[in-house]
């Protein structure tokens, strides 16, 4: 159905009527005939001033009689019809009755419509409104059409008439823009050309068969999808499609651009998995983190390390200097442990309050000992004063370090345990050292990093 607003009509204004005839007397009677309606009037008694009349004042309708003394009605018709400012304004021809030669030429030069002589009132009335109300239908429907074109030439959205066999038969300006690349190469290809799977294949399959319900399921709708670029690129957007109303051979495409949707869907991912104070991985991404690189330890026989770093005596740092110097000391930290998370199976995270961990891939308990130890340091070096601090003037962290060649018999939960019971050894010995555990061994095999 057409909007409201498309369908708005033109403000009501007077309706002009040219009355073209040499008759004085005849003149005087249409004129008041149509002056009675509310009709403004123009009168022409020569072919050459009708014509004239008609360019300049645009009339909404013209009484035309045959005979005149210059040109006959037909020419002026005739002329009236080729010329673009006039080929419009509909023609009422009036002839002697009787004379339907004149009917018939009258017609084939294009008029509208034609009152025999001698005129009468009501018969005349009815064929002007008759024909003014043509008018006015067919200049709405004109402008409702010009609307319409400025609205789809206008929108954002891609809009897109595809035909049965699932080739674009038109496409708006949006649709360049979705595609890239210009209307004319669109219009007559399929479009799951333009689609990656599997909706190209859903595509293919539902304009092969439209009333295969498992297809058209899939694909009537609206649906993301992925659609091809020519440099390769993809773009994920919203395609609606719906069968066009009333003409069950073309279907409707609806092309919405989604970016801000992902941007903002990848946003929330991204928060979701960081931790807000320190800009680095959160538990919960550490989590799944671990439990992916544990899966791949198992397949590939390699050691998985694990570096636990809690600071020391930080709630005292807290009480003497304040919380948002102690959040401040937190995110140096977290900056300090990023720099040593090189590799992309490298991970360091904030996994509670003070508490740190590294998560270390294909890292041999030697080397991941080594890396605790210049962790430790690094905080050390930051050289931060915590006054309260009993083993350091400044802020230092102790550190656990834990590694495993993991099998499918063991606990994921393990390694933590070992780099936790590593931690707590070293906080144990005097903090701001390094203490590694071997998971599955004893604390017989806990070795000092550093000594206070
Ligand atoms: N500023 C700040 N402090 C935090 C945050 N999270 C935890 N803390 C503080 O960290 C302190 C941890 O204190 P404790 O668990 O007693 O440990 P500690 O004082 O570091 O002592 P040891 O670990 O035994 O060396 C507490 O005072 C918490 O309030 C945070 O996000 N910001």
């Amino acid at each position: 159905m057409m909007h409201p607003a498309l369908a708005l009509a033109a403000p009501a204004r007077q309706s002009a009527i040219l009355i073209v005839d040499d008759a004085p007397d005849s003149v005087g009677l249409l004129q008041d005939m149509m002056r009675q309606q509310g009709y403004q009037t123009f009168v022409a008694s020569t072919g050459k001033r009708a014509l004239d009349i008609a360019q300049r004042v645009q009339p909404d309708l013209i009484l035309l009689d045959v005979r005149l003394p210059d040109l006959d009605g037909l020419e002026i018709c005739r002329r009236l019809k080729r010329a673009p400012d006039t080929a419009h304004i509909p023609v009422i021809f009036i002839t002697e009755c009787g004379e339907t030669d004149d009917v018939v030429a009258g017609f084939d030069t294009g008029a509208a419509d034609y009152i025999a002589k001698p005129v009468r009132m009501a018969e005349v009335c009815a064929r002007v409104r008759a024909q003014l109300r043509l008018r006015s239908s067919s200049d709405s429907q004109k402008q409702q059409a010009e609307r319409l074109q400025l609205v789809v030439d206008g929108m954002d959205e891609g809009l897109m008439l595809v035909d049965a066999s699932g080739c674009i038969a038109f496409a708006n300006p949006a649709s360049e823009g979705f595609l890239a690349q210009p209307r004319n190469l669109l219009v007559g290809r399929p479009l799951y050309d333009l689609l990656e799977p599997p909706a190209a294949h859903d595509y293919a399959a539902f304009f092969a068969n439209p009333s295969n319900e498992h297809a058209a399921a899939r694909c009537r709708g609206t649906r993301e999808v992925l659609l091809r670029q020519p440099d390769g690129a993809l773009r994920a957007i919203d395609m609606g499609l719906s069968p066009m109303a009333g003409d069950e051979t073309l279907f409707v495409i609806l092309l919405h651009d989604i970016t801000h949707h992902k941007q903002s869907e990848t946003a929330l991912q991204h928060a979701a998995l960081v931790d807000p104070l320190t800009r680095i991985a959160n538990r919960r991404h550490f989590d799944a983190f671990l439990e992916k690189e544990w899966q791949r330890a198992i397949r590939n026989g390699q050691p998985l390390s694990l570096i636990v770093i809690d600071v020391d005596h930080f709630k005292g740092y807290n009480d003497s200097l304040g919380h948002a110097a102690g959040d401040t000391c937190l995110q140096a930290i977290a900056e300090a442990l990023q720099s040593h998370a090189m590799r992309p199976t490298d991970l360091a995270a904030r996994y509670g309050g003070e508490e740190f961990v590294v998560l270390l891939a294909d890292t041999s308990a030697a080397n991941a000992a080594s890396l605790g130890e210049t962790i430790r340091a690094h905080i050390e070096r930051l050289a931060m004063p915590n006054p309260r601090a009993e083993c350091a003037s400044v802020v230092t962290a102790s550190v656990g370090v834990a590694c495993i060649v993991p099998t499918l018999f063991d606990d994921l939960r393990s390694l933590f345990i070992s780099a936790d019971r590593a931690m707590y050894e070293a906080k144990a010995r005097g903090r701001n050292q390094v203490v590694m555990l071997q998971a599955g061994t004893t604390l017989e095999t806990v070795r000092g990093g550093r000594a206070p």
